[in-house]
Order: C-alpha cells, then structure tokens, then sequence
C-alpha cells in the first residue's frame, strides 16, 4: 500500500519553566492511503503532540515527519483536522461555515457555483443538509460534530486528523457518529488518524491500533493490527469472539501492561 505519512525517529521536547521535558521520543510510524489508525493511551501520554506532530502544529525537536512525499513544515489543507469540540464560528450558518473552507481550499480554481455545491454534497454526506441555514447554537452537539466533519472533508484533505472527535457526546450520540463515519469512509476512502481514550471506539474504527507508554518520554509500545472485515456492525461485533480478543489486547496493554500509577490519575 501506498505510504502516506512516515515518521522516523521523532522525538518532542517542550521547553517549560521547570527545564526541558520530553514528551515524546523514538515515534517511528508509517500510514498507509486509506488506513485508519487510532492513538490510544492514557491522559497525558503524548496523543494530541504526536497528532499534531502530523498536523504541523507541533514541530519535532528530532526525527522527520512526511506527509504525501514532503516534509511537515506547518498546518496545510492535505490534513484536515476535526476537534473535540467542534470549532464552529458560531455568527455563520452551518453551511457557511463548511463553505469558508471550501472557498479556502478551492477558490482560486473554481467557480462560486461549484464552490456551492462541493459544499452542499458535503452537508449531505454527513447527513445535515436539512440544517444548513441553522447557526451552530440552534443544533446539537452531535449535529455540531456532523458539521465539523463535513468541514474536514470538504477539503479533500489527503488525511482526516481526528483527535477525540466524539469524547464530548453522549453514548449513544457517539455510537450513531463512529457508524456514520465507518460509511463516510467507506465511501471516501479517506485515511484517519484518530486520537481516543475509547477502547470499543478504536476496535470498531481501526486497521491498526497505536498503543502508546505513559509518559514523560512515551512512545509507541504496541501496534495492534484489527483484522476484522469490513463493513463492521456494531452489534454482530459484540458477539465476536476476534472483537473480544482485540478489545482485551488493548485492555491488558493499558490497565496491566502499562497501568498508569495510582498517584498520578488520583
Ligand atoms: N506546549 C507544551 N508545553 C509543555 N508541555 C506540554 C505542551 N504540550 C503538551 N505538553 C505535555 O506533554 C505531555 C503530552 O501531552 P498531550 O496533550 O499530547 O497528551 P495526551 O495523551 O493527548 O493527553 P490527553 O489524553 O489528556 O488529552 C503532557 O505531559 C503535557 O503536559
């Protein structure tokens, strides 16, 4: 498969008061067109640096990041981000909000009219054409997600960075997005890099799951390869025996392997 986002030997220190601290060392990670990784590990471990690593929001203080054959220098369209709290401007409508980016992105090559309807399809892709003409505080907090993701993939981005996009909803709102977004890939094809503290929600999700040490100075302590086929069923999963072992790997890793010390999560 083609490669789309390497990182080789990335490390990050932060300079803080107290002197530097390493918040990550040694990430070497390979992602590959259309694959869907998620990030998961315990709070503070290193998650949302190493996202945004990929995101060009934080620079590495060693190693190389590449996204799409070149070097990752700073935030750009090809790497669209969704947050968890959706970042809607809260004066436009849903569908200006979506089309601010697509006029971003496209505007110097196409027409108003195409601009108009790339951002209407997708409206409807993620299902929220009806609400295009509301302001974000007239919506829901799902609705709001919706909206936010449209806004990512309007952009044709080459990767969708997606750090806890559903941690703020409810359960259920959650599981009806997570199925949402299977489809949406499905019919876009789009590579995903998904932080999250979900267990379930990342074996639903993933081809590969990136488990990550505590930190300071945390890395990649397994890779874990989800073979299920796709399309997933949540429901038909909870009874299969392959799902249970995965989500169990994942459990071992985080709450045996590498239990986060009692002092530090109090
Ligand atoms: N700009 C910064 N300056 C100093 N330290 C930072 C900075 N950004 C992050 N850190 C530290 O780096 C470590 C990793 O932070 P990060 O936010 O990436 O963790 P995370 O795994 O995403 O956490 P959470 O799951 O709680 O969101 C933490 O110890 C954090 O305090």
């Amino acid at each position: 498969m083609e490669k789309f986002i390497h990182i080789e030997n990335v490390g990050v220190t932060f300079s803080t008061k107290k002197g530097p601290f390493v918040a990550l060392r040694d990430i070497n990670l390979n992602v590959a067109k259309g694959e869907f990784i998620a990030l998961i590990g315990h709070s503070g471990c290193g998650k949302s640096t190493l996202l945004n690593i990929i995101s060009g929001l934080n620079t590495p203080s060693s190693g190389v990041a590449i996204a799409a054959g070149k070097e990752i220098k700073g935030p750009g369209p090809d790497r669209a981000m969704v947050f968890q709290n959706h970042s809607l401007l809260p004066w436009l409508t849903c569908f200006d909000n979506v089309h601010l980016a697509v006029e971003r992105v496209f505007g110097d090559r196409e027409n108003k009219a195409q601009l108009k309807e790339r951002t209407r399809a997708a409206l409807e892709l993620v299902k929220m054409g009806h609400a295009a003409e509301k302001r974000p505080g007239e919506i829901s907090g799902g609705m709001k997600q919706r909206i936010g993701i449209a806004r990512a993939l309007a952009m044709e981005p080459k990767v969708l960075l997606m750090d806890e996009p559903f941690g703020a909803l409810d359960a259920l709102t959650r599981a009806h997005l997570q199925d949402e977004l299977l489809k949406i890939i499905a019919k876009t094809g789009s590579t995903v890099v998904m932080v999250t503290h979900d267990v379930d929600e990342a074996v639903l999700l993933s081809d590969r799951i990136v488990m990550m040490t505590n930190g300071p100075a945390a890395t990649i302590g397994e890779v874990l390869h989800v073979q299920l086929d796709r399309p997933r069923d949540r429901v038909a999963l909870a009874h299969d025996a392959r799902y249970m072992d995965y989500r169990t790997a994942v459990l071992e890793f985080l709450y045996h392997r590498h239990a986060k010390p009692e002092v530090e999560t109090a």
